[in-house]
């Protein structure tokens, strides 16, 4: 059975609202929905007279590809978001594919200006009904007949369907938006350019030098529009994340984040929080276990001293946003052989890293694991141990700078029983610690090499009753044996070299 749709929202305020600054070009322009199947099928027939049997055989098989495509796609997810803008009161039915059974979806109606998202499938069709005024107890179609529209959902993103006056429905989405406003652009060019060709005063090749500037001076232009708008929705978003920060790790009835995915490696779950080429976040269950818990533990216990933050000269400061214990913990790799659990530790590590990232990473060179521990001093502590929100390695969105880290192992050993979560405030991504489970989390993108920019900033939350042992490996890239971690400085540059410059 398909997986039926489900609303997210509903919401009666007015439309503008709840759209964005690119929906709303989009509802100037009326442009409907074709369905794939039928401007493929039409596009077939217009062609049919002019071809060889053989090229149409071709242009069959390609169209029946791209239907088998289509129908095989149906159980792929997209929100979209339907806005009544036809000053009529409309239901929404999703039509069962199998049954064509009506299903409704809006509850029960949909008001004029209101609006609702649901989370559908591609390829599922919806039908929108106009329903008789309160008043008059009839609809406005022709004979006072209620009017009918179906639309289906399409593979694109940012769907949006407007329900215009007289039951009109006007399909937009971002892919659209775009190849239309590639298209006037194209076209405005290209009218200069005729009318250039027409007046003869030009050469040809002047004429195409032209066309090309008109065209690389709108994409350009087109492109700074989009960045600003990113720009300032980045700005918007992190801005709202800095203060929810505060309210999310007090909020103690706060479970984990749903996942976007789970899987498995070597046998444990991995629930995959954020996917993004330089920003992945994944909760991996079980990573660890409790003997090498305490051996990280003991091996800590005469050497843990107040944690410190770089202070921007190469040396280290205490400092209130970063208060815990810490002490740094050596591997022994010649142990390994024998069991040694720390090492054993360290190998899974290696492994998971290299098992999401092609890095192929070695532990020579690399920083030592770290225990780091929180201790409870009461609900009222108005200075509680915790870590202020940071981005371990760089997370501006810039060229990694080799030696510097690109990836982080968080592994809960013990949990607080109040606060502590690992919270990624940029990403809406709240981690509730449990026994033995550890947060990975990488900040690179492996094939432009640029680093994430802020999604993996993260925070421990303040931990109020009991304790938080957690067990840290930050991982770099570009160390080995001659290149070690502290070789480098955090411009990438390693400190013989910078002596030199
Ligand atoms: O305590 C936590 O949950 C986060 C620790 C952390 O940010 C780190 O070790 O880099
Ligand atoms: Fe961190």
């Amino acid at each position: 059975m398909p997986p039926s749709p489900s609303i997210v929202q509903v919401s009666t305020s007015p439309p503008q609202t709840r759209i964005s600054p690119t929906t709303q070009l989009s509802t100037k322009r009326s442009h409907h929905h074709t369905p794939y199947h039928t401007s493929c099928l039409g596009t077939l027939k217009q062609r049919k007279n002019k071809m060889q049997p053989t090229a149409v055989f071709r242009l069959f098989l390609a169209t029946t590809t791209a239907l088998l495509g289509i129908a095989f796609s149906t159980s792929v997810e997209r929100s979209i978001q339907i806005m009544n803008e036809s000053g009529r009161r409309v239901e929404v039915h999703w039509i069962h594919p199998q049954t064509g059974e009506m299903l409704l979806q809006s509850t029960p109606d949909v008001l004029a200006g209101a609006s609702f998202a649901l989370n559908s499938y591609v390829g599922h069709t919806f039908e929108v009904r106009e329903l008789p005024g309160k008043k008059t107890g009839v609809c406005e179609g022709e004979s006072q007949q209620c009017r009918i529209e179906q639309f289906t959902v399409n593979s694109n993103s940012d769907q949006v369907i407007i329900i215009k006056e007289g039951i009109k429905i006007d399909h937009t989405d971002s892919k659209s938006i775009a190849a239309a406003s590639a298209s006037n652009l194209l076209q405005s060019c290209k009218d200069t350019a005729t009318q250039r060709l027409a007046s003869n005063v030009d050469n040809a090749e002047a004429i195409l030098d032209n066309l090309a500037d008109c065209v690389k001076s709108g994409i350009a232009k087109e492109i700074e529009k989009a960045n600003e708008e990113i720009t300032f929705q980045a700005g918007v978003r992190k801005n709202m994340a800095g203060l929810l920060e505060n309210y999310t790790c007090a909020d103690e009835g706060l479970n984990t984040t749903e996942p976007r995915e789970t899987t498995r490696w070597e046998n444990r779950r991995v629930d995959v929080m954020i996917d993004r080429p330089a920003s992945k976040i994944h909760v991996v269950h079980d990573f660890l276990t409790e003997d090498e818990c305490k051996a990280v533990e003991e091996a800590a216990a005469p050497i843990l001293h107040d944690a410190t933050v770089a202070d921007g000269s190469g040396g280290s400061v205490l400092s209130e946003s970063r208060k815990a214990k810490q002490a740094g913990i050596k591997v022994h790799w010649d142990k390994e052989a024998d069991g040694d659990l720390i090492a054993r530790l360290s190998r899974r590590v290696y492994n998971y890293v290299n098992h999401v990232l092609p890095f192929d990473i070695q532990h020579n060179g690399q920083e030592d694991l770290m225990s780091i521990q929180y201790f409870g001093r009461g609900p009222d502590d108005d200075k509680p141990d915790r870590y202020m929100p940071h981005c371990d390695g760089d997370c501006n969105g810039l060229d990694f700078k080799p030696g510097n880290r690109m990836a982080t192992m968080v592994m809960y050993c013990d949990i607080p029983t109040v606060g502590g979560a690992t919270n990624f405030r940029n990403s809406g991504v709240h981690v509730k610690p449990t026994k033995y489970a550890a947060t990975f989390f990488s900040y690179i993108d492996p094939v432009t090499m640029k680093m994430d920019d802020g999604f993996t900033e993260h925070s421990g939350c303040p931990v109020l009753v009991g304790e938080k042992k957690i067990v840290t490996q930050w991982v770099r890239l570009g160390v080995d044996d001659e290149n070690p971690w502290n070789s480098f400085n955090t411009l990438g540059i390693k400190y013989s070299d910078a002596a030199n410059q």
